[in-house]
């Protein structure tokens, strides 16, 4: 037997999904148009990074030719240069969702078959009666923002305010979240933790996804910032998953960075979550080194989301793209020749569409190890990825996603 790694490469999309122009996202493409802009020198930051996107390795396990399947387009410079070495396909989501939420359980196999709520782009953008619920069992002054915003523009705008009066930023977004931002010393983290877990018992009617703690620090003169401090309180996975199932036959887990958030901590074995891209990968690493036969390592990678998608910021994109195809061939020399590693995204975040929200799109499939011949997967469900990893790891399981 043998082990998996499972690397989500947080808003990585690599195009358009057939129904993207139902959630406003037609033509988006997040790994192309970053490939695109670079290409053409909008890639450039000083002291960063310049030229065209160089991704080497990822294109060797056919990143590239995924996203060209996907779109009909090879991005500029990810044409592999020799032979591919690993399997490769292109994914897409049947949940009606965009979120972090739906992509991850649908990977896990659990596609989301409900419509989760959103509040909308007014403001007030929450239901006076939620508000109400939430000042009153809480004990608030009242809250600020009520709104969508892009979470670290909010702070600029209202973190003084909030200092002065007490009042908790509450905010949201086109996903189904509600979004709590306080001063982790004026407010207290504590405080503020104890505040959205009575959120979350608020929001359960109202079919929201997460109840997110945006800690920040700084002063107006300065200036505010977020800390690493972040908690997602999610709802549990409507079925079992592949973590379920994983557990149930008594094989070990380790999840590194937002996974056990995602799942709302059920079956998500060891959890380890340092902070950025660069510190969970070393962490995964670390954990497949120490696992046993049979075990999963799920690691969820999300600073190009958080840090680079929703900014949109394209050469920190990038950046952040060449920084983990730097590390693809420590990666492959971590993989016994029985191990498979999966790398795959859960939605886009395309840092050149308008607004600051994730964007419909496919993701990509790479499967690679040492016993992994070269293989166009073609179109794939996005539970087809779960299913390879428990294939893999000898579970019975039916359905497509086969790696040979
Ligand atoms: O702008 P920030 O606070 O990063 O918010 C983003 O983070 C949320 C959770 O991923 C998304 O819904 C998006 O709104
Ligand atoms: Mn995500
Ligand atoms: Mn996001």
């Amino acid at each position: 037997m043998s082990r998996v790694l499972l690397i989500v490469l947080d808003s990585v999309g690599i195009g358009a999904a057939p129904d993207a122009a139902d959630f406003g996202d037609a033509g988006a493409d997040t790994l192309g148009h970053i490939a695109e802009a670079c290409a053409r020198g909008d890639g450039d930051r000083a002291g960063l990074r310049a030229g065209a996107l160089r991704l080497p390795h990822l294109a060797g396990l056919g990143l590239g030719l995924a996203a060209e399947a996907a779109t009909g387009r090879m991005p500029p410079g990810l044409a592999p240069s020799g032979p591919v070495e690993g399997a490769w396909g292109h994914a897409v989501e049947s949940a009606r969702g965009k979120d972090t939420v739906s992509g991850h359980w649908e990977i896990a196999g659990v596609p989301v078959d409900f419509s989760w709520g959103n509040f909308p782009a007014t403001r007030p953008a929450f239901p006076p009666a939620l508000t109400r619920a939430l000042i009153a069992e809480a004990g608030l002054p009242g809250i600020l923002g009520d709104c969508h915003a892009s979470g670290t523009a909010i702070i600029e705008e209202l973190g003084a305010e909030h200092v002065r009066t007490g009042r908790p930023i509450c905010y949201t977004s086109v996903d189904s979240v509600f979004q709590i931002a306080a001063h982790e010393e004026a407010f207290g983290l504590e405080r503020l933790y104890a505040l959205c877990a009575v959120a979350r018992r608020l929001c359960d009617p109202y079919r929201i996804g997460r109840v997110i703690a945006r800690p920040f620090t700084g002063d107006e003169a300065s200036g505010f910032t977020r800390t690493a401090n972040r908690r997602d309180y999610a709802v549990p996975p409507a079925g079992d998953t592949l973590l379920d199932r994983l557990a149930a036959a008594g094989r070990p887990v380790v999840s590194v960075g937002k996974i056990g958030d995602i799942f709302a901590h059920r079956a998500t074995g060891r959890e380890v979550k340092p902070g950025g891209n660069d510190a969970c990968l070393t962490a995964a690493l670390a954990a497949l080194a120490g696992m046993a036969e049979g075990g999963l390592v799920f690691a969820n990678l999300v600073e190009f989301d958080t840090e680079y998608g929703h900014r949109r910021d394209v050469p920190g994109y990038a950046a952040a793209l060449e920084r983990f195809d730097a590390r693809v061939p420590e990666i492959r020399a971590a993989l016994a020749p029985d191990d498979l590693c999966l790398v795959t995204a859960d939605h886009g975040n395309d840092p050149t569409a308008p607004g600051t929200d994730h964007t419909r799109e496919q993701v990509p499939v790479l499967a690679f190890g040492p016993g992994v011949p070269p293989t166009a997967l073609g179109r794939l469900a996005f539970a087809d990825i779960g299913r390879m990893a428990e294939r893999h790891l000898s579970l019975a399981v039916a359905g497509g996603g086969r790696l040979a």
